[in-house]
């Protein structure tokens, strides 16, 4: 009987506290709420400077109640954020993956972005190419929303050969980070032919397009073909340089991407001043895909390689030919090793 009563009260006194949690709770809110609506209205002036380029610029954080899930914000630190009530905003990129194409870029933006401090546009949005009239309003609102202190990051490989982009970007943020993944151009070039033909079957060989007039015999490389000429990269770097310092670039290797991609994640966390959160316990190395994998992704708790069309097979191409375009691209990769004082090594 005694026993019975105990139980009564022990069921009773949970209650209690149950309700006195809730209502305080409920208390508290009110008080955050009613913060927000005395503090000042978030900024979200535009201003025209020109060419219909509109700036967006926010100088505070808004306190509103919490309207979204938004399960990225997982780590502790933006949990924290959320549970004061703090909302994120789209802001315009504080860094951009800016090439080269085949380089190894998608590789990079999805082993960065499982940075907590860090938030990515998926897709490429060629603003700094295609849309740039859309204006500068349009390009932010591209972007994912972001907490004080999350940096934004876009990747276009094409902005590293578009004439028009280092100065666009630069009128954009002079502060602008930098990161340029370079691949060997002997293999950037048959990874872009690959890709290609895989778009378009019929295409002439590789061989047969590298050399001007398709004539082997003339041994002269077609630096009109996209595939080659894309890979001058001491050519566009120039371009670049005339807008931004080189110490505001990173040049990642596309080939340590893929064999030590910790070590290359290491070199870019730093260089974007983040902690280094991103190591070699997010990786591992799929044995059937042939290239490292994450462990777990940016809002995916399973393992996640890239899709099948990184990392594609390569068709065979006549040793020949190799060698004349390494001759050929010799002398424009130790240009680039010069510029960017790194010796990618390729031979
Ligand atoms: N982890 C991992 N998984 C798969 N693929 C990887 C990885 N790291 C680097 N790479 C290399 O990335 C090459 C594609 O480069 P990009 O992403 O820059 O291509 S694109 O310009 O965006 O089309 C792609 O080129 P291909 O091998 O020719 O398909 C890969 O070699």
């Amino acid at each position: 009987m005694e026993i019975k009563t105990y139980k009564k009260v022990a069921i009773a006194l949970i209650i209690l506290g149950l309700i006195s949690f809730y209502l305080s709770y409920t208390y508290n809110s009110c008080i955050v709420a009613s913060i927000a609506k005395s503090l000042p209205k978030w900024r979200r002036d535009s201003v025209v400077i020109n060419e219909n380029i509109h700036l967006h610029y926010s100088t505070s954080v808004r306190v509103v109640p919490l309207l979204d899930g938004n399960e990225s914000f997982a780590s502790p630190k933006y949990r924290f954020f959320r549970e004061q009530g703090l909302r994120p905003v789209r802001q315009l990129p504080n860094a951009l993956i800016v090439g080269v194409k085949k380089g190894g870029t998608r590789a990079l933006l999805e082993f960065i972005r499982v940075h907590p401090d860090v938030r990515a546009a998926g897709n490429e949005i060629h603003f700094f190419d295609k849309y740039y009239s859309k204006g500068f309003e349009w390009y932010r609102q591209t972007m994912p929303p972001t907490l004080e202190g999350q940096l934004t990051i876009e990747k276009t490989p094409s902005y590293f050969v578009t004439k028009e982009a280092p100065r666009r970007i630069h009128l954009m943020n002079p502060s602008t980070k930098l990161l340029v993944v370079v691949r060997d151009p002997v293999t950037r070039a048959i990874s872009d032919y690959t890709q290609a033909i895989s778009k378009k079957p019929d295409m002439k060989k590789f061989e047969a397009l590298s050399f001007i007039n398709s004539s082997m015999r003339m041994k002269e490389v077609d630096t009109s073909w996209g595939p080659v000429k894309l890979g001058l990269y001491a050519r566009y770097l120039l371009r670049w340089l005339k807008y931004f310092p080189l110490s505001q670039f990173l040049f990642v290797s596309g080939e340590r991407l893929v064999v030590d991609p910790a070590m290359e994640l290491k070199r870019v966390q730093d260089f974007l001043g983040l902690k280094r959160v991103v190591t070699e316990k997010h990786f591992y190395f799929n044995s059937t895909k042939g290239f490292p994998c994450l462990f777990k992704s940016e809002g995916r708790g399973s393992p996640k390689c890239l899709g099948k069309t990184k990392g594609r097979n390569h068709p065979y191409i006549d040793p020949g030919v190799l060698q004349k375009l390494r001759d050929f691209y010799r002398p424009f990769n130790n240009r680039f090793y010069q510029m960017t004082g790194i010796n990618f090594g390729w031979s």
